[in-house]
């Protein structure tokens, strides 16, 4: 027995929640996902029921009539107007959960009835897979019981962790968009892989599983990754030639630099 849960806007981030909380139980009978009454939305929906077995409209007010979770998962300019459309007829004590950047829960509030009880999440698209993390910060109507069937529903999702609204932004920063950055590196490393005369299957399977398994190392031992680096780093060897280009071309710089930009960006989003 789940709560009912309305997604509203059904697309990359809110597919991935919904497929992350279903593959861990939470029953499809109790979701009912929204999309856009436009052709695409028409042909989303239709993938969305075949494929999570979800109730699918365009209505989001219809949506959230007795759901217990709102979950707004719409691009952060377009989070207003949907929350206009459920104001008035959100169930009373129902939470909003939102996934935008940078819209902080005090402009969510501002469109809601007061003492709605709001969530403001941060979650990634590994949720998909239940892989993913998911940063949660509660507004001024949200309590321990609003936070906790928020976390239960998030569970299939990935790992959950609370923090203060305000780092949101770095968070935003570091594991929302992360993904994008690490299949950069993937992908990257796959075509240096070709480049060195590898065939393409190969240097992909090669790339892939060398992340996936220095990140389970990295999680599974707890050991800081400078250790864990320190042991593949044979003095004179090939790794620290490797190392060395990378420091030339100021990789850690440039991870600072992206880090910081995207957390302006979120911050800007809010504003
Ligand atoms: N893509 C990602 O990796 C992450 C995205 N987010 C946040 O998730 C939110 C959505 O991002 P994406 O899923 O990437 O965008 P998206 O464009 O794939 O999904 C948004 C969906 O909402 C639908 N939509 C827009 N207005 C609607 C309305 N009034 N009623 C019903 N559906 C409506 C759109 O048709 C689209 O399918 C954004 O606020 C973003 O900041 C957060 C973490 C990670
Ligand atoms: O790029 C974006 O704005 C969203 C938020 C984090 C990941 N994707």
């Amino acid at each position: 027995m789940t709560e009912r849960v309305a997604i509203l806007g059904t697309g990359n981030m809110g597919e991935a929640v919904l497929a992350g909380a279903i593959g861990a139980g939470w029953s499809p009978g109790d979701v009912t996902a929204t999309v856009r009454a436009t052709e695409h939305g028409t042909a989303r929906a239709a993938s969305l029921r075949e494929r999570h077995g979800v109730a699918t409209t365009t209505d989001n007010a219809a949506a959230v009539t007795g759901a217990e979770l709102a979950v707004v998962a719409v691009k952060p300019k377009d989070v207003p107007a949907v929350l206009d459309e459920i104001a008035p007829v959100l169930t009373a004590g129902a939470v909003v959960v939102s996934v935008a950047a940078g819209v902080t829960t005090a402009a969510m509030e501002r469109s809601l009835r007061p003492g709605t009880p709001v969530v403001r999440t941060m979650p990634n698209t590994p949720a998909q897979i239940g892989a993913g993390i998911t940063a949660v910060a509660p507004g001024a109507a949200a309590d321990e019981t609003h936070l906790a069937l928020v976390e239960r529903f998030l569970a299939g999702t990935g790992d959950v962790v609370r923090v203060a609204e305000k780092d949101l932004d770095a968070v935003t920063a570091l594991s929302g968009g992360g993904p994008a950055y690490v299949f950069t590196v993937i992908d990257a490393l796959a075509e240096a892989g070709v480049h060195a005369g590898l065939k393409r299957d190969v240097a992909s399977r090669l790339a892939r599983q060398t992340v996936l398994g220095a990140a389970r190392l990295a999680v599974e031992t707890g050991e800081h990754p400078a250790i864990l680096r320190e042991r593949v780093t044979s003095p004179a060897g090939t790794t620290a030639a490797g190392l060395r280009v990378l420091e030339e071309r100021a990789v850690r710089a440039a991870f600072l630099a992206a880090v910081e930009a995207a957390r302006a960006r979120s911050l800007e989003l809010g504003a």
